[in-house]
């Protein structure tokens, strides 16, 4: 892959000179052009893709993807599929897109195909889940697992809890899934509470298993499980291990049959589609795993093979560059008009943030630039009610990606048609706004007086003209929700390689965790600490101060 800033293409430059230009131009203007929707959709296997109202015309659409040719995108992408070490902080291949490799042809990692191993370890989980789906998996007491409980964080926590709770319709109902993840004590607690030893498993979910939280909380988990089971081969029956640290694990006491391995090329944030998706596989059945793998290798396929003017990951990436570097938005909500999927922003926040969170390019010079949004947002229509008038009348600009299933899994009286006519009116008021004289003409209308008017009409007017990309799929289904998931990874890609920054490795979260090390003994004693600042001293001491 090639270091190239893109500052100095000649398509960065002339969009810098475009934004100039065109920043009178409204997205309500552009659809003067009566095929503005059907040159700005694009549909693929059951996902429609409308980016028809966003602030860009023909000429910055075509600058955009000069912008990705000259950043040579198309290399990037074959270097990421073919095993070329891109994670190179880290020495290490990126091959998420191995792990969901459904035409099984081979992806060499140090000329080693991998392939041999993902599908060993895929068959691992699958009879693994069979065996728990299908209640021959017994505990202790000879009784089939009830409940299944996930300990991990992060990547090895997100995913799971994104995809369970948006495939819950598809959930085995004899099991029930909790996911523990903070080191406060209340997580592991509260989880406890609700499950019964002689029936509950285990995963612990971890790359490294070195991460303080999940082996502190797994650590109080085989305690709180052994004062009831007693014997220590009990465990065996009842704690599953997802990692790439076979060491650790023994050394943990987990049975090296229990263990689900993937490997260093797999990043956390990345790792759904590896053992750390078998809690995922136990919950909704192996059969939907796989359609969640096929999904997602459909779109892996569409990004590896289309043109970029084709290409939904590459067009949703120039986009957000568009509104990050030369409109100046900060942040971008994704919004999913499904209840199903209330963890799904929270998801590409570490996906999203983790990767392209970064100021060092990989030629290590400081950027120069903007490189990755904040990522959030909450379902609709709940948002609507929380942080819309922000998103409508703010100061602050902040392109919205919507998503919404024309089918819902619950057709419960006319609530679906509601759900979805909030979906489509928003994206249209975002653009269209309320002009002061509609504005006016409206109060006139309502008998207010001159004064009312005068008083109020300024403080009704929507400016307008806030993008949004509106993604609308059949039915969030398993195969639709992997595909979704990788158009985000390849978009999350696609922007890193033109920011020309490092995706793969998070340095980042390393000085707290040390720091925090640190910290912990001067917690575990009464004296008086003055080795920090008089802030964080200050602090120390009055936590100590009130514990007494
Ligand atoms: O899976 P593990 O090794 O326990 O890491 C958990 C999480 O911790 C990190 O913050 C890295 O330290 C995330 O990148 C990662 O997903």
């Amino acid at each position: 892959m090639k270091n190239i800033n893109p500052t100095t293409t000649e398509a960065w430059k002339k969009l810098q000179s475009l934004a100039e230009q065109k920043k009178t131009t409204t997205i309500q203007s552009l659809f003067a052009n009566p095929s503005r929707y059907k040159d700005y959709s694009i549909q693929f296997e059951d996902i429609l893709l409308d980016f028809s109202k966003n602030r860009l015309d023909d000429e910055v659409f075509k600058t955009l993807m000069d912008l990705a040719k000259e950043t040579e995108l198309k290399s990037a992408i074959e270097a990421m599929f073919s095993g070329e070490a891109i994670n190179q902080t880290e020495n290490r291949a990126v091959l998420h897109t191995a792990l969901r490799n459904r035409s099984n042809t081979p992806v060499k990692v140090d000329g080693k195909d991998v392939m041999p191993d993902v599908n060993a370890v895929l068959e691992q989980m699958k009879k693994f889940a069979d065996q728990v789906s299908s209640g021959k998996w017994k505990g202790y007491t000879d009784k089939p697992i009830k409940s299944l409980v996930n300990i991990g964080i992060g990547g090895s926590d997100l995913g799971p809890v994104m995809v369970t709770e948006a495939l819950k319709p598809y959930q085995n109902e004899n099991l029930d899934i909790h996911f523990v993840s903070n080191v406060d004590g209340t997580h592991i607690a509260e989880t406890l509470k609700k499950v019964d030893p002689e029936t509950t498993l285990f995963f612990i979910a971890s790359k490294t298993f070195t991460t303080q939280e999940t082996m502190t909380n797994a650590h109080s988990a085989r305690k709180w499980f052994l004062e009831n089971a007693k014997d220590e081969e009990a465990i065996a029956k009842h704690f599953v291990a997802l990692s790439t640290n076979g060491e650790a694990v023994k050394e943990f006491g987990i049975d090296p049959n229990n263990m689900f391995a993937f490997w260093d090329w797999v990043g956390g944030r990345y790792s759904l589609w590896s053992a750390i998706g078998l809690p995922i596989a136990c919950a909704i059945g192996f059969d939907n795993f796989e359609k969640l793998l096929e999904g997602a290798h459909a779109m892996d396929k569409h990004f590896r093979e289309s043109d970029f003017g084709e290409n939904i990951p590459v067009i949703l990436a120039l986009i957000g560059l568009w509104n990050t570097n030369f409109l100046g938005a900060a942040s971008e909500a994704i919004l999913p008009y499904d209840q199903y999927m209330h963890r799904f922003a929270a998801y590409f926040q570490q996906g999203n943030m983790e990767s392209n969170g970064k100021y060092v390019t990989r030629n290590n010079q400081k950027v120069d630039y903007t490189t990755g949004p904040i990522i959030w947002g909450e379902p609709g229509t709940n948002g609507q009610h929380a942080f819309y008038q922000l998103i409508h009348q703010g100061t602050q600009l902040i392109p919205c990606d919507f998503i919404a299933p024309a089918i819902s899994h619950n057709p419960v009286g006319d609530h679906h048609v509601k759900l979805l006519s909030n979906f489509f009116a928003q994206t249209e008021a975002l653009m269209n706004g309320k002009s002061l004289e509609e504005v006016k003409a409206e109060l006139e209308k309502a008998g207010k007086s001159k004064e009312e008017i005068e008083k109020l009409a300024p403080h009704k007017v929507f400016e307008g003209n806030r993008p949004t990309n509106s993604i609308l799929v059949k039915k969030i289904d398993p195969f639709t929700l992997g595909a979704l998931v990788a158009m985000y990874e390849h978009k999350i890609f696609a922007q890193g390689v033109i920011w020309n920054i490092f995706s793969f490795d998070q340095w980042g979260v390393e000085l707290g965790k040390i720091l925090a090390k640190k910290i912990l003994p001067e917690l575990e004693n009464d004296d008086t600490i003055n080795s920090h600042d008089s802030s964080t001293n200050g602090l120390i001491n009055a936590f100590k101060e009130m514990r007494k």
